[in-house]
């Protein structure tokens, strides 16, 4: 029986630059005689960060199933790193995908830190007399990740939050937990189900940074997201899938300039969505609209 405790090191699965890191082919999925995903095509390469947008239902979700083993697909071949993934989830893990789900998936009643540690039980390697003995490599295998996990909080913005309840943070919170137990299997490939659905503009920014810093550690970043001004701030690329199919794949102004895209997701070109500067014009006319000033609806002007 192995007494082996190793705990792998930081950023383990960081990636060679420029090297393509997902490799998706003709990814087909059908449920009965619904076709999900139709043939889709798409890479992901060192140190990007790549969108996937579509309207509702257009497939989005499945096809991160199929690229993390929790659906096989019905047609296609998913290579990471230049291997085809294994059909099973913590497989797909242990190979150097992580991802985080659409509806938030942490365990509410454990706190903080032990959610990240269970997300590092991929990169842990206990003997069960190990485990059992608690010997000094069990020990030192603990401390080990128990430092690691400390650190992925810190990296998120959560360290002084490690012996909260999950089920206690408050909704933004969470997400960023989910991402930290991503990151504590030391992924290559992080994917993200609408890491921002329900925030507010303020948890968006800091999202946003977040990724960037993501990316600049070696992890390439595939992310799922509706609110177009993130995707389009943050991604190298951005494919569009509609009705189980990609219609365009390139970069931000390629994607929000195609006709096809603006017919069937936008609904208008994107470039008529207000800056930040008219976005403060706005937030500081309606602050004043709420002042309680003579003049305001409701109340007799009586000067
Ligand atoms: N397990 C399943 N069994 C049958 N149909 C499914 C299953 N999962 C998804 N679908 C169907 O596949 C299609 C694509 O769904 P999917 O959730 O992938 O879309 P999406 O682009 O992620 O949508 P959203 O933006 O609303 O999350 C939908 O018609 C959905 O009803």
């Amino acid at each position: 029986m192995t007494t082996d405790t190793t705990v792998q090191g930081a950023a383990s699965g960081a990636t060679d630059p420029g090297e393509t890191v997902l490799d998706a082919r003709g990814v087909t999925m059908r449920f009965g005689g619904l076709t999900a995903v139709r043939d889709v095509n798409l890479t992901v390469n060192s140190g990007e960060i790549v969108g996937l947008i579509g309207p509702n239902g257009a497939g989005k979700t499945t096809f991160f199933n199929c690229l993390t083993g929790l659906y096989i697909p019905t047609e296609g071949e998913v290579r990471y790193r230049g291997q085809v993934l294994p059909p099973k989830s913590f497989k797909v893990t242990a190979a150097g995908i992580a991802r985080t789900f659409q509806n938030i998936r942490l365990f509410a009643n454990m706190t903080v830190l032990e959610n990240v540690l269970v997300g590092r039980h991929t990169r842990t390697r206990e003997g069960l007399w190990s485990a059992l003995l608690r010997g000094p490599g069990f020990h030192r295998a603990e401390a080990a990740s128990r430092a690691r996990a400390m650190e992925l909080l810190a990296f998120v913005g959560l360290e002084n939050k490690a012996e909260h309840l999950a089920r206690n943070l408050p909704y933004g919170e969470q997400r960023k937990l989910e991402i930290a137990r991503a990151l504590a299997s030391e992924p290559g490939l992080l994917l993200l189900d609408e890491p921002t659905a329900g925030m507010n503009p303020q948890e968006t920014r800091t999202t946003e940074e977040l990724v960037f810093k993501i990316r600049d550690q070696g992890i390439a970043v595939l992310v799922i997201e509706h609110d177009m001004r993130f995707i389009f701030n943050l991604c190298d690329r951005v494919a569009v899938l509609v009705q189980g199919e990609k219609l365009i794949e390139g970069d931000s102004a390629t994607v929000q300039g195609d006709d096809r895209v603006i017919a069937a997701y936008l609904g208008e070109p994107f470039e008529d969505a207000p800056g930040d500067a008219e976005a403060a014009e706005v937030a500081a006319a309606e602050a004043n609209a709420e002042a309680p000033t003579d003049s305001a609806p409701g109340k007799e002007n009586d000067r």
